[in-house]
Parts: C-alpha cells; structure tokens; sequence
C-alpha cells in the first residue's frame, strides 16, 4: 500500500501535531521524504528516559522503518520504533510518501508469531504467536485503532514476560 502526507503550512505549529506518535503495523515502511523535516522517532535509553530525535531529510535517502509484524516475527529483535511528525514553523508545505510492505488482508485464517527458525532454547519466543493480521492491523492508528497515541507499547498484550 502506498500513502502520501500533505502537512499544509500551520500558523500556530506548537499547538498541533502532523501525525501522532504510533508504530507502523505491518513489516516493513520505506519512506521519502522533501527536505522540510519534521520526522521525529522516540530513543529510549538504557535508563528507560525516552525523547524525541529529529529524522534529518537527507537528499536522496529512503526512511526505512521496522513494523509490528517484523518486530513480532523477529522474536524482538528488531524493533518498531515509535514516530511522530511535529510542525514547524516553515512557511512551506511539507510532502512525504511512504510504502507499507503489509499482510494482505486474508480475515483471521493467517496467524503471525516468532519465526520457528529463530526460536530455541536459548532464544524462546519473546512475543505470542497466534496473531492474526486482523488484531494487528486493528491496532494501528490508520484503522481507527489508536495507534500508540497513549505512549503504549502496541505489543505489550504479546509479552510473554
Ligand atoms: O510523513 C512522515 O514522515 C511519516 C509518515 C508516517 O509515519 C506514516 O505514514 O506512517
Ligand atoms: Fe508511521
């Protein structure tokens, strides 16, 4: 599936926000965006302290973001990284177009878990199997679901531990 952002110019920017903070659903994201900025992904430290870190345009380079489904199927591994998109103060319009690498919908009969490849006694699964692809769409804020606009963490309901 493919989206394209248009963040009109916004005269008061502090008091809005371009896309709430969520985590993208499916496997895989590739974004391009124009060189106005505005891109942010939460750093979490090892303490546990969380902010924001700008996503700087860089002329010519794809944004490439780990979804959900491969964060569940890499048994944690690689992470979903929580993102937002702020405004600013530019008096420019922002654009950006994002390709989702997502399941197709096939209703309920496809459950998602950890690769079995990658499970073994040192590496049990982290995270439920059984998920079905409509449970993770549905959770995504582009399906009415909201996304982690609380500041959740999406997979939580999946933790083993
Ligand atoms: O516009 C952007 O830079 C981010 C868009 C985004 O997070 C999304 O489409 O999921
Ligand atoms: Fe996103």
């Amino acid at each position: 599936m493919m989206a394209s952002h248009y963040y009109p110019v916004c005269p008061e920017p502090e008091r809005t926000m371009g896309i709430v903070p969520h985590t993208d659903p499916g496997v895989l994201t590739i974004l391009a965006q124009d060189d106005i900025g505005g891109l942010q992904v939460k750093h979490t430290d090892e303490d546990g302290a969380s902010y924001w870190v700008d996503a700087k345009p860089l002329p010519g380079a794809l944004v490439i973001n780990v979804g959900d489904l491969l964060q569940i199927m890499s048994n944690d591994k690689y992470k979903s990284v929580e993102h937002r998109v702020v405004m600013n103060l530019r008096e420019e319009p922002r654009v950006s177009s994002a390709i989702f690498y997502n399941p197709g919908r096939r209703g309920d009969s496809v459950f998602y878990g950890p690769l079995p490849e990658l499970i073994s006694s040192e590496n049990p699964p982290k995270l439920a199997a059984g998920v079905s692809t409509k449970e993770i769409m549905s959770s995504s804020c582009y399906s009415g679901g909201d996304g982690d606009v609380n500041g959740g963490d999406e997979l939580t309901p999946l933790r083993k531990h």
